[in-house]
């Protein structure tokens, strides 16, 4: 009897340890050998203080009051103990005993369902976060989550879907859910209408599989009016791309005189209306500045800028150009004919630059486009109406040319709605500083230079000279000035300006050449030497100035010839002048 009761004691899996009213111990079963890792052989009559450090056992023995569901650590073993006195009938104590379970496997088991509920609310809080609108299944179709993003574009709420089939919120098309449910594949790209509103959307369905099984379906739909929102928006992206061939803003025209400012203020109030606009000025002024300004400052800013050189396009391709071709309009015509420049520019700007150089032959039919708002495409019977903003400029007198019947009148007046005459940089010698400060700014940034001055003579000499090709050759001029200075160079002085072109000679140009001159001379400043200096550049530039005539410069310095011999032979030897190496 006793051996089959040990043989039971031996089979359980809880840890019995019993003693007796003396402490020693008299049951150590199989379970208690495991969890103490001491054997039943060695603790069986020893006090169980020896085997069992800090057991309570004892203390069993004394009060004979049990102490159960206790909770404490055994060798890095989470148990759980209960220990209770053995009594006789009589209720003496004879002995106590102790009865332990190993509990980690509960507590790994607890803490991975506190784990798994982390990891749901985690989940739960990202679909709900999310702008995607979602809803999931069950293996029936029945309704078991949506999320807020779901209400917000559906209409839906929890109580019209979970728990009811999915088809319910459809207005129009198939069940994405219905059918991953049925092919256990993922659904893309299906276009729907949902809810009370029928919004068009589009949606993709995914099959939720645990061990191989389709438990579910989770979709998610895409507001179709936000993704047309989002064509919307990259279509004009791509409009404003396209716009920066306009890439200049009145912000771009720089100069503080009067007369320049008039023509800006002209052009910001053009810039508002849809009328046509002539840019009048010579050559390098500013009128495709002012050209992409005036369409950058329109409603039609997004729209296409197209710039036409009339006088760059030869006369035969210039009408199929600006007006496109049917295809077979000629030999050699594109298939599927081709687009012109006007169909190009439609709801936007087209800028005819050199509008002078127009056949007359073009010109009237530029002068029907513009009566008509449509055009006739080469070899094409059917106009194609169109809107378009015409802005046209010219550096040639227009009223001669009329004169001359090189230009129409009728022409003419369609295009001078609103003229702007852009003056030439030596009407507004004011803007000078502004500019050059400017165009030092922007090479500073181009060649890497660090230019934050220019000398006095600089400014002297530009001033003095004519500029016939105006801001495009002051450009030109500085920007081969600032090669000509090294990196870390300050100051902008003559020594590093390059020859100005001759163009038509006058006498603030001579001065200017002097002024340049002087200022590569040496260190000696004596009075006689910088006379002798000014002497042989004024003579120098007169004879430039007559082309090296020495009669016409003797006569005009008011000396014999002679006399200007002797003068050049003289000044020649004694005049030692530093050259700049680098000019
Ligand atoms: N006021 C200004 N401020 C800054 N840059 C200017 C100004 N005027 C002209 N420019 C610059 O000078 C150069 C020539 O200007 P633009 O091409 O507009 O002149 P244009 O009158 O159209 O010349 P053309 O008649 O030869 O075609 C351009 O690089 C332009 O940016």
């Amino acid at each position: 009897m006793k051996r089959e009761l040990e043989k039971i004691l031996d089979s359980t899996h809880d840890a019995m340890i019993a003693i007796d009213k003396h402490n020693f111990i008299t049951l150590f079963n199989k379970s208690a050998e495991r969890l103490t890792k001491i054997s039943a052989a060695d603790a069986l009559g020893q006090p169980v203080q020896i085997i069992v450090e800090n057991t309570r056992l004892p203390v069993i023995l004394e009060t004979g009051v049990s102490e159960l569901n206790q909770k404490q650590q055994l060798n890095d073993i989470t148990i759980i103990t209960n220990r209770m006195p053995i009594l006789s009938d009589d209720g003496e104590i004879l002995g106590a005993v102790a009865i332990f379970r190993d509990i980690s496997e509960i507590i790994e088991l607890a803490e991975q369902i506190t784990n798994l509920n982390q990891i749901r609310e985690t989940l739960e809080a990202t679909i709900n976060a999310t702008q995607d609108a979602i809803s999931v299944v069950d293996a029936d179709g029945i309704g078991v989550l949506i999320n807020p993003a779901y209400t917000r574009m559906t209409g839906y709420t929890n109580e019209d879907i979970i728990g009811k089939n999915c088809t319910v919120d459809l207005a129009e098309g198939e069940s994405v859910h219905l059918e991953v449910l049925k092919t256990g594949k993922p659904v893309k790209g299906k276009t729907l209408k949902v809810g009370p509103k029928r919004k068009d959307v589009i949606a993709e369905a995914a099959p939720i599989i645990v061990n191989g099984v389709v438990k579910g379906s989770v979709a998610i739909i895409h507001d179709l009016t936000e993704v047309n929102e989002i064509y919307r928006k990259l279509d004009q992206a791509k409009k404003i791309i396209r716009s920066l061939e306009a890439k200049y803003t009145f912000d771009d025209i720089i100069g503080g005189s009067e007369i320049l400012h008039y023509a800006i203020e002209k052009a910001k109030i053009a810039a508002e209306t849809p009328a046509t606009v002539i840019l009048r000025g010579e050559s390098g002024t500013g009128k495709e500045l002012f050209a992409h300004a005036i369409h950058n400052a329109s409603n039609r800013k997004y729209a296409q800028f197209v710039r036409v050189n009339c006088a760059a396009i030869n006369e035969n391709l210039l009408e199929s150009e600006l007006f496109g071709y049917e295809e077979g309009a000629f030999t050699g015509a594109s298939k599927g004919g081709k687009m012109g420049l006007f169909e190009k520019a439609n709801g936007g700007t087209i800028f005819l630059d050199e509008i002078g150089e127009l056949s007359l032959n073009t010109q009237a039919k530029l002068l029907r486009v513009l009566q008509e708002k449509e055009i006739l495409k080469v070899g094409g019977t059917k106009p194609v109406p169109i809107d378009v903003r015409v802005i046209t400029a010219t550096n040639v007198d227009l009223e001669k040319a009329i004169k001359e019947q090189r230009f129409r009148q009728d022409l003419y007046y369609r295009l001078n709605v609103v003229p702007i005459y852009i003056p030439a940089l030596r009407e507004r010698l004011e803007d000078m500083d502004l500019l050059v400060k400017h165009l030092i700014n922007r090479f500073n940034q181009e060649y890497g230079r660090s230019v934050e001055r220019v000398s006095d003579s600089v400014l002297e000499i530009i001033k003095s000279y004519d500029w016939p090709g105006n801001v495009r050759e002051l450009e030109n001029f500085v920007g081969r000035a600032m090669i000509n200075i090294r990196m870390h160079e300050y100051l902008l002085t003559a020594l590093h300006l390059p020859q100005l072109s001759l163009g038509v000679p006058n006498i603030n140009q001579n001065l200017g050449k002097v002024a340049q001159k002087i200022e590569m001379l040496g260190s000696d400043n004596t009075l006689e030497y910088r006379v002798a200096a000014f002497e042989k550049f004024h003579i120098e530039a007169i004879l430039e100035k007559n082309q090296g005539n020495r009669e016409a410069s003797a006569k005009e310095l008011g000396i014999s010839l002679r006399t200007l011999y002797y003068k050049l032979n003289k000044l020649n030897r004694e005049l030692r002048i530093e050259k700049n190496e680098i000019l």
